[in-house]
């Protein structure tokens, strides 16, 4: 390897030249990557420490006319490949904008302001004509002098001259001063309608741009197309109209020497044209660069907070500058190619002055032209040259500018979302929506089903919760409900009358309201804030208040500076204080659909349970549909509907009780999350019902262990208390405390500990085996799923009713069921005691079930 480079790196003839020049030009990776480049990277990759053979030495030194001849052989086709620059955006812009419609979008943004612009151009006229005049009137003002004819000619001419520059001075000022008026404005009408125009646009196109882009094409595009008019074509037109007077007067003067200059200045065009394409091109590219690099800056700087925990400043910071070189590298070549349209436009212009001073003087010479002919002459030569070199400069901004609002037009030009359309509404709507057979892809992901085929009714005052593992479509649903999409395909019902499709955008949002996963607050005050979206028909502060109050906000809220007049931001207030908040922003709207997407995740046990007293009042009279998503499952146990949603389809759906005893997902889900017990483990118990067979559980294992009849429940024990993070002394000191007594009294010991934590019946009664039968589930609960997805598997009804036989431990379920019960009658979250301690016991006796071992290490413990 080593070997192969030095010879690469020695005996390859240009590689000096070629570093000398890489160096010189710099190498990107934005740029195509040229043998130079190449050669630049092999070089620096090599490093010093790559020994070199004297014979190598000496080759190189002979080969440096080879070197020369290989350098000249590449260079021409490595200086062209310099010039070929990518944009970085791989998003299309649809048909390559042309200048046509760019400036027929200008026009368009410049009509409200015609009577400014046709002032304007006045000015702009007048100024032209006073400036064209003034070489005219020096040229009579000197000749009157030097000849002497008479003074009153020459004060004549002087006056004039004067006259000239001074109200060239005022139209150039006031053509100045409208133009710059008529900028702001066109910047502002730009801004404004392609704002309007993004925020019209699907929700999709949102999940595919970066916000720093958008800005950036806000600011820096829309100043760049607006600019165009204001001063660009301004100074244009102004110099268009100096360079033909002083044509036509140069014609007038000498037909012939008129004809030269016009041959030199369409060479400076021919110029113009061919760096104004490139000029386009590159400013594109810049622009897209610029766009990049800003989405990179507002990225590290929206997520300081990530940035500051992860350390990544440094990295952050050169992150951004690899845009900036790049940013520089684009800029170098612009640089370079107005350096060389510079060069290129002064010497035609020069070229013409001489050409026309050499022609001129051999016609003075023979007769043909007098002295002052000439000098007027190369007056305006000079004029229309320089007024020329101006035509083109502000062309070739032209040009950039066209580049820039390329994506600009594309933007302007795209259609709204069909989801923010007029259409149907219903006269009274009771909150009912159907899915039926709807299926959808997000449009940045065709070919990946989120939903499939999924049908189910959100049945109109009832409480549906959808639950399921992460990704499993629940966020997708909601953002249907919402409207953010369309379903790819099947259909969404009102009250199954009408389409959601043709629904009338604005209607439907009053009738909806959301707290979605993550709440985002405006930066304005807490009642604005609460109020968002209801200026048409504002609540009145009762009516926020009461909002907040039902959220449990209204304390916090008060408790703020100016309370409800507080301005607050995005960032300056809690997870918990912003969901409550949102909640807040949902219940005034007094939806008919109230969707709310993980909205106790933030939210301490305390206030969910505030939260759901709150919902449960909220849903009283119901009026309302509620649709809920929660992973945490205590949330949404007293749904009159659960769903469970697994990759993209219905899985099941029923009440809680109705799906424990099904044994599907939900109850795998309830197992792990509330009881903390593998499901794989609890299926080995031989009980139907999860809920019992976690209740019988608790009470054999409290009995095995103050019996000490069964050692390998006493063994298990420490492993599994140590392992949901219980010391073994407080257990012990919580269930033995004072215990010198029989068996019979620290069961019943066991039996107060469970009762204490929310057991309603004695656990002798439960080991006695009196309960016999049990009827857990309801079968009305589950009146309020239904399904039309027969596909699915979904089974609302058939578990409706769960009989459970009296052996062994499940006849304690019933008078156990209870303990596990987490809600008081408030609706409160009962002490998490009981359930963690139901769940240690349970998982004892399933350990002992199903012959685990416990862990040596901790056994070791005991
Ligand atoms: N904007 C998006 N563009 C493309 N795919 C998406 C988008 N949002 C979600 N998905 C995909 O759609 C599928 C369903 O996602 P969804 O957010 O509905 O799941 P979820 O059940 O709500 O998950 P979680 O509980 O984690 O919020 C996932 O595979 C996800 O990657």
């Amino acid at each position: 390897m080593g070997t192969a480079f030095q010879s690469k790196h020695v005996v390859r003839p240009s590689g000096y030249f070629r570093q000398c020049i890489a160096t010189r030009f710099g190498c990107h990776p934005l740029f195509r990557r040229s043998r130079i480049c190449a050669l630049r990277v092999h070089a620096s990759n090599a490093g010093a420490a790559i020994p070199v053979s004297p014979q190598a030495s000496a080759a190189h030194d002979v080969s440096w006319v080879a070197r020369t001849v290989e350098f000249l052989r590449v260079f021409p086709q490595e200086a062209i490949d310099w010039w070929r620059v990518d944009s970085p955006s791989a998003k299309p812009t649809g048909n390559p904008v042309k200048l046509g419609p760019v400036i027929a979008k200008l026009w368009s943004l410049c009509a409200p302001d015609i009577p400014l612009l046709v002032l304007a151009s006045t000015f702009m006229v007048t100024a032209s004509v006073c400036e064209l005049s003034i070489p005219h009137f020096a040229t009579k003002s000197i000749f009157a002098a030097s000849e002497g004819t008479s003074s009153a000619a020459f004060s004549g001419f002087l006056s004039i001259l004067t006259c000239m520059v001074m109200m060239y001075g005022v139209a150039a000022a006031l053509r100045g001063l409208c133009f710059s008026i008529l900028n702001n404005r066109m910047t502002r009408r730009l801004r404004t309608e392609l704002f309007a125009s993004l925020a019209r646009r699907e929700t999709a196109f949102f999940d595919g741009e970066d916000v720093g882009n958008l800005t950036s094409r806000l600011q820096a595009d829309c100043q760049a197309m607006t600019k165009v008019i204001a001063t660009n074509a301004n100074i244009a037109i102004r110099n268009l109209l100096q360079a033909v007077g002083g044509i036509v007067y140069l014609y007038v003067l000498s037909p012939s020497l008129c004809a030269i200059t016009v041959a030199i200045t369409a060479v400076l065009w021919a110029v113009t044209l061919i760096y104004g394409a490139f000029a386009r091109r590159m400013q594109k590219i810049f622009q897209d660069v610029l766009a990049e690099s800003n989405t990179v800056a507002e990225e590290a700087l929206t997520l300081s907070r990530v940035v500051r925990t992860f350390g990544t400043e440094a990295t952050e910071t050169r992150r951004y500058t690899s845009w900036l070189d790049r940013l520089y590298e684009v800029g170098k070549r612009q640089a370079a190619g107005y350096a060389l349209f510079v060069a290129a436009g002064h010497i035609a212009c020069y070229a013409s002055k001489v050409a026309a001073l050499t022609v001129g003087c051999g016609m003075v010479l023979t007769g043909n032209l007098t002295a002052e002919q000439l000098t007027n002459f190369i007056m305006y030569v000079e004029f229309v040259t320089y007024a020329s070199l101006n035509v083109c400069d502000e062309f070739t901004e032209i040009c950039e500018a066209v580049g820039a609002s390329e994506r600009v037009v594309a933007m302007l030009g795209a259609p709204p979302a069909p989801q923010i359309a007029a259409g149907a509404t219903l006269p009274s709507f009771r909150g009912q929506v159907t899915l039926r057979d709807v299926s959808f892809s997000y449009p940045s992901r065709p070919g990946q089903l989120a939903l499939d085929n999924v049908s189910l009714t959100f049945p109109p005052g009832k409480l549906t919760a959808l639950v399921g593992l992460s990704g499993s479509g629940k966020t997708t649903i909601c953002a249907l409900l919402q409207r953010l999409y369309d379903p790819t395909d099947g259909q969404m019902l009102l009250d199954d009358m009408l389409d959601l499709q043709k629904a009338d955008a604005t209607w439907y949002r009053t009738q909806i309201g959301v707290v979605p996963q993550e709440p985002r607050l405006f930066s304005r005050s807490i009642a604005a804030n609460i109020t968002y979206g209801m200026e048409h028909d504002p609540p009145n502060q009762e009516d926020i208040e009461e909002a907040a109050r039902a959220a449990n906000a209204h304390d916090f809220i008060m408790a703020l500076p100016e309370g409800y007049n507080t301005s607050v931001t995005d960032k300056l207030l809690s997870g918990g204080q912003k969901q409550r908040l949102a909640l807040a922003r949902a219940l005034v709207r007094k939806p008919k659909l109230l969707v709310l997407d993980e909205f106790s995740s933030a939210l301490d046990a305390e206030s969910e349970a505030q939260v759901h007293v709150a919902l449960d009042r909220a849903m009283s009279a119901r009026d309302r549909t509620v649709v809920v998503i929660a992973h945490r499952l205590s949330t949404v146990r007293h749904a009159d509907c659960i769903i469970v949603m697994d990759k993209g389809k219905v899985y099941e759906m029923g009440s809680h009780h109705g799906l424990l005893a099904r044994r599907g997902i939900y109850w795998q889900l309830v197992c792990r999350q509330q009881y903390g017990i593998d499901p794989s483990n609890a299926a080995a118990v031989s009980e139907t019902d999860s809920h019992s067979i976690l209740a019988a559980a608790a009470a054999s294992a409290v009995a095995a262990v103050a019996t000490a009849e069964s050692p390998r429940a006493v063994s298990a024990f420490p492993s599994v208390i140590s392992s949901i993070g219980i010391s073994r002394d407080s257990f012990d000191a919580e269930l033995y405390q004072g215990s010198d007594d029989s068996d019979n009294s620290v069961t019943s010991r066991a039996s107060s500990y469970i009762i204490s934590h929310g057991s309603s019946v004695s656990l002798e009664e439960a080991l006695s085996g009196s309960t016999s039968g049990v009827v857990l589930g309801d079968a009305t609960d589950d009146a309020s799923c239904s399904s039309n997805d027969e596909a699915s598997g979904a089974d609302g009804n058939s578990h409706g009713n769960m009989v459970l036989g009296s052996s062994g431990g499940a006849s304690m379920a019933g008078s156990l069921g209870t303990m596990d019960e987490d809600n008081d009658e408030a609706g409160r979250p009962a002490a998490a005691g009981a359930g963690r301690m139901s769940a240690v016991l349970a998982s004892v006796v399933v350990s002992v079930s199903a012959g685990h071992h416990p862990q040596p290490g901790i056994e070791g413990q005991q």
